[in-house]
């Protein structure tokens, strides 16, 4: 991912070295490039194994789809990290609620969907709102596990914007529960990651699932 952040609203010499941009990457799962060819093949042969005949009229396009369906979910969007100074010197939780999200379970290759409430505690700088939803898209293009996938955003967040905190909640429905296996259809699965004051201090973690309407719900505080 490109972790660059941009300096917006703060040219002075003086603030450029508190400004400094953070880079931290995180990887949990390596990952390579998508081989759209080989997919194509694979899932031809997947048909086959299913006892469907790929040559006929009505599937004839249907690896071509499956294939370019998997790439785009496992291609993540690159983007700019765009902060600026915290000249005002605001205190208070920044949160983003409902933010919806898709990712690809890697246990069934079939989806989990559902909200994320992402929020932090500000410091020096704050961060472009658009970047919470954006970065857990990035972190959602991958095969994942949804604990993995919240940690992830929670500890991207917490490396790059120097936050006193940072909150992520994901509540999500996952297919392999749902159209398949359990058939648990409708439920809804909670999972959060903390850091800084939201981790340490209660008050402020009660005050985050509040916020987003989690008081008394899945995720304890
Ligand atoms: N912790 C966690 N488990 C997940 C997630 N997505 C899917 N799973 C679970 O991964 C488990 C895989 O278990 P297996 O027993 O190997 O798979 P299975 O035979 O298809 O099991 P069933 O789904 O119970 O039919 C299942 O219990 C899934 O519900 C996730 O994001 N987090
Ligand atoms: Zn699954």
């Amino acid at each position: 991912m490109s972790s660059q952040i941009a300096q917006l609203g703060d040219d002075s010499a003086a603030h450029s070295a508190r400004h400094r941009p953070q880079r931290s990457p995180v990887h949990a799962v390596p990952s390579g490039e998508p081989d759209r060819e080989l997919a194509i093949e694979a899932v031809t042969d997947l048909l086959r194994a299913l006892g469907r005949d790929p040559e006929s009229p009505h599937l004839a396009d249907t690896p071509r789809r499956v294939a370019d369906a998997l790439v785009e979910m496992l291609t993540p969007r690159e983007f700019e990290a765009t902060s600026f100074a915290n000249d005002e010197n605001y205190r208070e939780l920044v949160l983003v609620r409902d933010i919806p999200f898709s990712s690809l379970c890697e246990h069934h290759l079939l989806p989990f969907q559902g909200v994320a409430h992402i929020g932090y505690l500000p410091g020096e700088r704050i961060i472009g709102l658009s970047k919470l939803a954006r970065v857990l898209d990035y972190f959602s293009h991958e095969l994942q596990v949804q604990e993995r996938l919240t940690q992830q955003v929670a500890d991207w967040l917490h490396a790059e914007l120097g936050a006193r905190g940072v909150g992520v909640v994901l509540e999500a429905e996952h297919q392999c529960m749902s159209a398949r296996g359990a058939k648990a259809v409708g439920s809804s699965t909670s999972t959060s990651a903390w850091h800084g004051e939201l981790l340490s201090d209660r008050e402020a973690r009660s005050e985050f699932l509040a916020a987003c309407g989690r008081q008394g719900g899945g995720v304890t505080s």
